[in-house]
């Protein structure tokens, strides 16, 4: 099968090193080009831009930082426009609103091309492993015809129905995530003020019934003061605003993710947007100082 693949930033970058390693054809491109010769080394081709990717291979997929990047690449000069027809599939899998999608859809299928949504849960590790979580919607035929890239992407692949039910899940998931991520810091800093050892907290944590991936994968670095960005806090805050304009949309009230979303942008306005989201402990820390 050959597959395009446009954008290679931490996710991207694995996502298609994986669809090498298991024998796709892939061709790549990125803004910053010069982030392809990696690819290359490893068999891809490089395309000069969104459109030529498209034009040549039958099914193309994207994954980009944000909704601004997600349109860009579409609706811009040598864009998927430019090239997207009948019996051509793009597949989006950046973390995006609905309404992002939405448009992007209807523009592409307005060409008679086929558009599937499919944002992931999984960071920078499950994405090297093909351990990601896969949460599609649109055209259900060329989401099935996908499979085979998806089943070496992922671990499981969830098809929800209509354009923008893939990508309101996955804002879900993240406002949960970025919450917990939040509880987690201030119990972190709370141990640590309260002359307790937060590895002890780790360990208690651990044998409960909070167990999880996160605390387990995350908490040692975050009590070494170590943020290499596994899911940049970025990217974290975007999906936390996206999650609480569902929420305004719905009439749901949301405080807790709300105040977690606030301590993520004090996180970026310190100058951490850049590290792993769970750099926010620095934003707690900050507040108690
Ligand atoms: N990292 C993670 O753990 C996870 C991330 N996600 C989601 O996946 C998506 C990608 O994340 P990640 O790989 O971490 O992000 P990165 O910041 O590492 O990469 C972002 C990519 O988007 C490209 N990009 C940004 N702006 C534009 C633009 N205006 N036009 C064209 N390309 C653009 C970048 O290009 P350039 O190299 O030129 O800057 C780069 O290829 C995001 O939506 C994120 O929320 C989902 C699950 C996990
Ligand atoms: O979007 C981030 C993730 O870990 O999932």
């Amino acid at each position: 099968m050959e597959v395009g693949f446009l954008g290679l930033g931490i996710m991207g970058k694995a996502m298609s090193l994986n669809l090498l390693k298991h024998g796709f054809k892939v061709t790549v491109w990125n803004r910053t080009l010069s982030k392809c010769d990696e690819l290359v080394e490893h068999g891809a081709s490089v395309c000069e831009s969104p459109a030529q990717v498209i034009k040549k291979c039958k099914y193309t997929i994207a994954m980009l930082s944000d909704p601004c990047a997600a349109l860009s690449v579409v609706f811009d000069k040598d864009g998927v426009l430019d090239q997207i027809c009948d019996g051509k599939g793009y597949i989006d899998m950046s973390t995006v609103d609905a309404e992002t999608s939405l448009k992007i859809n209807e523009a592409i299928t307005g060409k008679g091309g086929r558009f599937v949504e499919g944002p992931v849960s999984g960071s920078k590790k499950p994405a090297e492993d093909g351990q990601l979580i896969i949460l599609a919607a649109g055209d259900k035929a060329l989401f099935e015809e996908s499979i085979p890239a998806f089943d070496v992407l992922g671990k499981k692949s969830f098809f929800l129905g209509q354009v923008g039910n893939g990508a309101k899940m996955k804002l879900i998931v993240n406002m949960i995530m970025g919450s917990m991520m939040n509880a987690f810091s201030e119990g972190l800093v709370l141990a640590d003020k309260s002359g307790l050892s937060s590895d002890t907290l780790l360990d208690i944590l651990d044998l409960g019934a909070m167990t999880n991936p996160m605390f387990k994968g995350k908490g040692p670095s975050m009590n070494k003061s170590s943020y290499p960005p596994a899911f940049p806090l970025k990217h974290q805050q975007k999906d936390m605003r996206l999650a609480l304009a569902l929420g305004d949309e719905n009439a749901v009230s949301m405080p807790v993710a709300a105040a977690a979303n606030e301590a993520f942008k004090k996180a970026r306005s310190l100058g951490l947007g850049d590290l792993d989201f769970s750099a926010v402990i620095e934003a707690v820390k900050f507040s108690r100082e």
